[in-house]
């Protein structure tokens, strides 16, 4: 019998899914797909069949935006749109599983409490996480529900990479790098050995940049260091978030401004930032890029500088660079962005050619480049696929 698989990708402002059916020999293909934006404020839901057909919209006021509503209409138009065929399992993106969940997991009340205590260190996607989970629960309690994690890709890196310089009984309770974005990292790592096998082997960076945006250094296709760290708020400059900042700043801002931890909380992940550094204008890149303003252009500025001093570092626990990869939002479609990065890094021997990056070709970079740069779309749906089945026991996850 085939197995569909309904994948659930919270992040920080969307609710992406997918429905996938996988056959007997593990042949899969895309039923549905769809998407909620702009979760908070008003939110847009969209469901499309495999070709990209609108099969089901619907807008909510501002007023009504709480996820239950939200999710039962997921839920709903999904089973009305699978005609006749039954969810066999249901798959998350969660994005941190803490010390104790470095692979993917069946969801059980127990996991639900540690993924709880979790919260304060992201804010901005574990209560998403938890409420998808709840809501699947009640509104389909007999399929199965598999947790994948976000950090769990990140488990190879070395402990150096992983340590920060504090006393051991922070690092015992779990105070470490942990990285995020990592399903897809993974799937990145996994499409290279098929499209790019001597890149496979190598010393590679992947740009996961969206709302939310990290580096990862890939060596032979394993994770050996990244730019998030204990949390999703380090690193790139991101959409509200602020990015690496220095820890003295948290301090000086509770004791010459008093603000209380909530409200650095809310300041660092919420209103800082492209947000932040645009003044006001946009947290979303291609607003930013489309803008007159001179802040916005600082903020596309800062964003790359930032992007390229951090590149250098992961350049540097690499030993060196054989490709750069860009994913995501932003570095699937944002050509601009990917000029003025590779711009930053022609001291390594970049170079790209100007037409193939305007036209989001799979290599833009030219034949004599130092360095192969990719622009690869992610696929973090059917990394969660292959884990939830694996997880269920299904051999033909192997096939996926
Ligand atoms: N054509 C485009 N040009 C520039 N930026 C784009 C374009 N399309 C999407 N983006 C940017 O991608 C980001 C969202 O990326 P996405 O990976 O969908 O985020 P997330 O999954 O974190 O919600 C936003 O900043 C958006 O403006
Ligand atoms: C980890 C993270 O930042 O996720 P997103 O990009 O979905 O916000
Ligand atoms: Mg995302």
């Amino acid at each position: 019998m085939p197995r569909i698989v309904l994948a659930l990708n919270a992040g920080s402002s969307s609710l992406k899914f997918s429905a996938t059916t996988v056959g007997e020999e593990g042949q899969s293909s895309l039923l549905l797909k769809g998407e909620i934006e702009d979760i908070g404020s008003a939110p847009h839901f969209v469901l499309k069949n495999a070709q990209g057909a609108i099969l089901a919209e619907r807008r909510w006021t501002d007023s009504e935006t709480s996820m239950q509503p939200l999710l039962e209409e997921v839920a709903v138009r999904v089973r009305e749109h699978l005609t006749g065929d039954e969810l066999t399992a249901i798959g998350h993106r969660v994005v941190h599983g803490g010390p104790d969940h470095m692979a993917p997991e069946r969801v059980t009340p127990a996991l639900i409490a540690s993924l709880e205590k979790l919260t304060p260190i992201a804010p901005l996607h574990i209560p998403h996480n938890l409420a998808l989970i709840r809501s699947m629960m009640k509104l389909c309690p007999d399929v199965p529900q598999v947790a994948c994690f976000d950090t769990a890709f990140h488990r190879t890196m070395p402990a150096v990479a992983r340590r920060f310089a504090l006393p051991a009984v922070y690092e015992a309770a779990g105070v470490r790098r942990y990285g995020f974005h990592g399903l897809s990292y993974e799937y990145i790592a996994r499409k290279l050995e098929s499209i790019a096998p001597h890149l496979a082997k190598g010393r590679v960076i992947v740009a996961h940049l969206g709302n939310g945006a990290s580096l990862c250094a890939l060596q032979a296709g394993r994770s050996l260091d990244t730019t998030m760290g204990f949390s999703p708020l380090d690193g790139l400059v991101m959409g509200t978030r602020c990015g690496a900042l220095d820890p003295a700043i948290v301090l000086y801002l509770e004791n010459q401004f008093g603000l209380s931890v909530d409200e650095v909380r809310h300041l660092l992940y919420r209103e800082s930032g492209l947000l932040a550094l645009s003044g006001g204008v946009a947290n979303d890149m291609r607003t930013l890029l489309a803008s007159a303003e001179p802040k916005a252009r600082e903020a596309v500025e800062i964003f790359v500088h930032v992007l390229a001093r951090q590149a250098g570092g992961l350049i540097a626990s690499l030993q060196g660079l054989d490709g750069f990869v860009f994913t995501a939002g932003i570095g699937e479609h944002a050509s601009e962005i990917r000029a003025m990065v590779c711009e930053k890094l022609a001291w390594l021997g970049v170079k790209i050619d100007p037409q193939a990056n305007l036209r989001h070709a799979d290599i833009i970079s030219t034949p004599d480049s130092e360095v192969e740069v990719w622009v690869i779309p992610t696929d973090e749906d059917a990394m969660i696929v292959r884990h939830t089945l694996a997880v269920l026991g299904d051999g033909r996850a192997r096939a996926l």
